[in-house]
């Protein structure tokens, strides 16, 4: 199974990492950083489905997405665009990311920015908040619900938001008790990689929590993917793969923010 793999490899990145970095140092220099960015204020607001475009350079079952991939490009294309906020992906063996992206993109954009790796470890929150993220992705699927409040709450008190990935509603029902402000629903099952945008109809359905943010993400790629999430109330989408592979990464978002808006609906 790829993410058993992938959780397998990244506890050995940690043990790495354990043994190279000081938390208390960590701290020391987060209490001297400028405040976070508001992700959730960011990507919700009223009437229309804001966008969070992602920076992906690979997947596990499609390898790599984009021939002439540059993060920088991509960042600066994404927000000149009118995407609300930016995910990046950090995780190196399976999405071909590195957290250098995170702390290079925050030096040449001003947009909120999601750190998306597999966070299993309070160290990685440290980690996260030094190299610039405002949000972390904490995907309940693979924490425990002790684990999952510890980092919700080491998250809140470092400043960093954290976006809660769910797929099935137990996990949303798990996510809800660990006190997550903002969901993400993940239309692609982790285990078998399969997407489906119906899943967000699901998981919706028993989300009767108008304080809660959220967010779809996976498999969107069109603006009729994008009326059906507006039509449903969701707050934001996640898009990475259909803007990475884009002929024109501006015209798609175009597309993409048009179809999240209610005037398209006419
Ligand atoms: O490329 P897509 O289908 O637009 O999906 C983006 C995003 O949702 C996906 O990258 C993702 C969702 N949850 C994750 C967890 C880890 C790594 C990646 C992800």
């Amino acid at each position: 199974m790829i993410l058993s793999k992938i959780i397998q490899h990244k506890k050995q990145e940690l043990k790495i990492l354990q043994q190279t970095l000081d938390v208390c140092d960590m701290a020391r220099q987060i209490k001297r950083l400028p405040p976070t960015r508001n992700f959730q204020a960011a990507i919700r607001l009223p009437g229309c489905v804001s966008l969070i475009a992602e920076i992906k350079q690979a997947s596990p079952v499609k390898g790599n997405l984009s021939r002439n991939f540059n993060h920088l490009e991509l960042a600066g294309s994404y927000s000149r665009h009118g995407a609300a906020a930016i995910s990046i992906l950090t995780e190196t063996e399976f999405f071909g990311g590195r957290l250098s992206y995170l702390e290079e993109v925050r030096q040449a954009c001003d947009l909120p920015l999601l750190r998306k790796d597999f966070i299993i470890d309070t160290l990685q929150l440290y980690q996260s908040r030094l190299a610039g993220a405002d949000a972390v992705l904490l995907i309940a699927a693979v924490l425990s619900d002790h684990k999952l409040r510890q980092l919700l709450s080491l998250a809140a008190r470092l400043n960093l938001q954290a976006l809660v990935e769910v797929h099935t509603p137990a996990e949303l029902e798990r996510a809800l008790r660990a006190g997550a402000a903002v969901i993400g629903i993940n239309n692609r099952c982790l285990q078998t990689f399969v997407t489906d945008l119906n899943t967000t109809d699901r998981l919706l359905s028993l989300l009767n929590r108008p304080d809660i943010t959220v967010v779809s993400a996976s498999g969107i790629s069109s603006r009729e993917h994008m009326q059906f999430l507006r039509r449903r109330g969701v707050h934001a989408a996640l898009v990475g793969e259909a803007l990475v592979t884009a002929a024109d990464t501006g015209c798609k978002i175009k597309e993409l923010l048009e179809g999240g808006r209610r005037l398209t609906d006419v």
